[in-house]
């Protein structure tokens, strides 16, 4: 009785407490994903990324850095859009000033944000800069 019971709140918190994913874990099909990360599930995760921050809507993390110039930031945006073709999830990338990049996060299909926002987020992260 108990057993059941304990069992049954460990998987409805691993609905909402989704701090398990890394830059290891893989995205999944964003059309099965069902719902998107409620601002306490969005704030959760941004500790666990670097340098990212939420739109006020709650709809997209985004992330900006300097680049040491125009090449490096065409670099940089190769190596994403490699990670982003094999996890089937792509950001917007944009580049302005010759070195200055800002990208964004979100799911497109479902028009927020979902953990595969945060696992794109940690690979970015794990590219360095
Ligand atoms: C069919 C294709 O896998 C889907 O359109 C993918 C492509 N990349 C995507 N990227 C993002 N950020 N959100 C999506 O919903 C999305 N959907």
């Amino acid at each position: 009785m108990y057993g059941r019971l304990l069992q049954q709140a460990f998987l409805q918190s691993r609905k909402y407490f989704s701090t398990e994913i890394s830059s290891k874990s893989r995205c999944l099909p964003c059309e099965g994903i069902g719902k998107t990360l409620e601002r306490e599930q969005v704030q959760q995760l941004l500790d666990k990324v670097q340098g990212w921050k939420v739109s006020p809507d709650n709809k997209q993390i985004f992330k900006n850095l300097e680049l040491p110039d125009f090449m490096s930031a065409i670099r940089y945006f190769q190596q994403i859009a490699d990670v982003a073709e094999a996890e089937g999830h792509h950001p917007d990338l944009h580049l302005t000033g010759y070195n200055k990049v800002r990208i964004d996060l979100s799911t497109h299909a479902l028009k927020g944000l979902t953990e595969n926002d945060f696992i794109m987020a940690m690979k970015i992260d794990s590219l360095g800069r």
